[in-house]
């Protein structure tokens, strides 16, 4: 399943960051979004998974392809690994918990609660989710905040995997996870022009045209 983006234009507050984006996805494949701070990534992001609606243009997969990570875990505290997982999975309707938690190196978590979990194990912990989704375009906004070296590559993987099964990825990232096959695209050309979108991230800030 291919994801189209056409002259999507979207917004943060009421205010449009963003305008004429347009990019393919298609199934196996990975993308990879970059811009300074505050372009817009994660605005962009949360457009496509369907959390906020688009102020112009179009995104051709609907929101129940999509498995979104953010920034955020959004782990169950007083659950254990393994019910945070079966939790997800029952909502999913998928039987994935125990490869999830095999491919994420959660095994030996298995039956500590959320809230007992390192930052690194946490967001290890919310990256398993997305396998239990069972869906083929996988969001990530920042993937690898609190992860070590052996975990990004880890994770790193498991994406590789996803897109073999042909799965896609959609990712705003600052860290390589040594995805050589993914593209980029560069959001800078879309900041949005219009007077409206006067703040951070126009012509005034000092960061303007700098790409991560
Ligand atoms: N709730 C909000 N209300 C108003 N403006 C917001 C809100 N959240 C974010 N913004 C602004 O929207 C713009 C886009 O933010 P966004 O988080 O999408 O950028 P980003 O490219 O993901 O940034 P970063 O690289 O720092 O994560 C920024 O200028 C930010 O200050």
């Amino acid at each position: 399943m291919d994801l189209t983006v056409t002259d999507l234009a979207c917004a943060r507050g009421g205010v449009t960051v963003l305008e004429r984006v347009n990019f393919r996805l298609a199934a196996g494949a990975a993308l990879i979004l970059r811009g300074p701070n505050g372009i817009g990534k994660t605005t962009l992001l949360r457009t496509v998974a369907g959390l906020q609606p688009a102020v112009a243009g179009d995104v051709s997969m609907a929101p129940e392809s999509v498995a979104y990570a953010a920034h955020a875990d959004g782990l169950k505290a007083t659950l254990t690994v393994a019910e945070n997982l079966a939790f997800w999975a029952a909502i999913y309707g998928t039987d994935e918990v125990s490869r999830a938690m095999e491919r994420m190196n959660l095994a030996a978590l298995a039956d500590r609660q959320a809230q007992n979990l390192s930052a690194g194990q946490k967001r290890r912990l919310g990256l398993a989710r997305l396998l239990v989704t069972g869906r083929p375009l996988w969001v990530l906004d920042e993937p690898t905040v609190s992860l070590d070296v052996a975990s990004v590559a880890l994770f790193g993987t498991v994406v590789r995997e996803h897109l073999a099964s042909g799965g896609s990825a959609l990712m705003a990232t600052h860290i390589d996870l040594g995805l050589a096959e993914a593209e980029v695209l560069d959001l800078t050309p879309c900041r949005a022009r219009s007077p409206a979108s006067a703040g951070p991230g126009t012509d005034d800030d000092p960061f303007a045209g700098v790409t991560a």
